[in-house]
């Protein structure tokens, strides 16, 4: 089976654990595309989707999926989102497309997190994924600088300034992305902290105690995790 193949069927698994009337926090990413096309084809009454991204609130609506902000909900009773990788205790990477931030407000708004994603991104250390960090704009340079401090501490390389085709990747705040291709992180609460302390840091794609569960495509079926 394809990762695609596997990134659907985890997609279309997790659809089945939405019910009317819920408020459903909608990914991004590829897999969680395939989330949002399996929700929108079950055709549920009164849902309605929080989107974490331009990208896949655009693709909400095309699906004719009805749409609320985080604002305009108390709560969400289920989030689907897919992940860069998986780690022990459903630790995870996020952020491979730039939408961390609103991913994370979202999840943290969510009474249950479901994490999918195929096989490939199961994985015994964290780390071989670049860390996504998301920084404000202003003063980007000085925070890498900071941001490279607390890397040597890690025994981590530098992070990198994300670019694309068109220059540097901004993202749907207005902020920027330095990415650290570590390798490995060995302590990643202790990492994740010290990166929050640094005051041009807006948040970081570690996702640590967010993840209830994982429904990851294999080729055998959708295998069920727990942290
Ligand atoms: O910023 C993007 C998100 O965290 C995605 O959920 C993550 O990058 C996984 O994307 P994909 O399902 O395309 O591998």
């Amino acid at each position: 089976m394809s990762a695609d193949d596997q990134k659907r069927i985890s997609g279309e698994a997790a659809a089945e654990l939405v019910e009317t009337g819920m408020v459903v926090g909608l990914g991004t990413g590829s897999t969680a595309a395939w989330f949002v096309k399996a929700l929108a084809a079950r055709g549920l009454k009164d849902i309605r989707g929080v989107p974490t991204s331009e990208a896949t609130a655009n693709l909400a609506r095309e699906l004719g999926i009805p749409l609320a902000a985080l604002d305009d909900v108390k709560t969400i009773d289920l989030t689907v989102d897919g992940a860069d990788e998986i780690g022990p205790g459903l630790s995870l990477i996020k952020g491979g497309g730039a939408a961390l931030l609103r991913e994370k407000l979202v999840w943290e708004a969510s009474s249950r997190c479901v994490v999918i994603a195929d096989a490939a991104k199961k994985v015994d250390v964290l780390g071989k994924f670049p860390l996504p960090i998301e920084v404000v704009r202003f003063g980007h340079v000085h925070t890498s600088w900071r941001l490279a401090d607390i890397a040597a501490e890690f025994d981590l390389p530098p992070p990198r300034l994300r670019q694309a085709d068109r220059g540097m990747v901004v993202t749907d705040g207005g902020n920027l992305i330095y990415d650290m291709a570590s390798g490995t992180i060995a302590e990643p609460p202790a990492l994740a902290a010290a990166l929050k302390s640094i005051t041009g840091v807006v948040d970081h794609g570690l996702f640590l105690d967010l993840a209830d569960e994982a429904l990851i495509g294999t080729d055998q079926g959708v295998v069920r995790l727990v942290p």
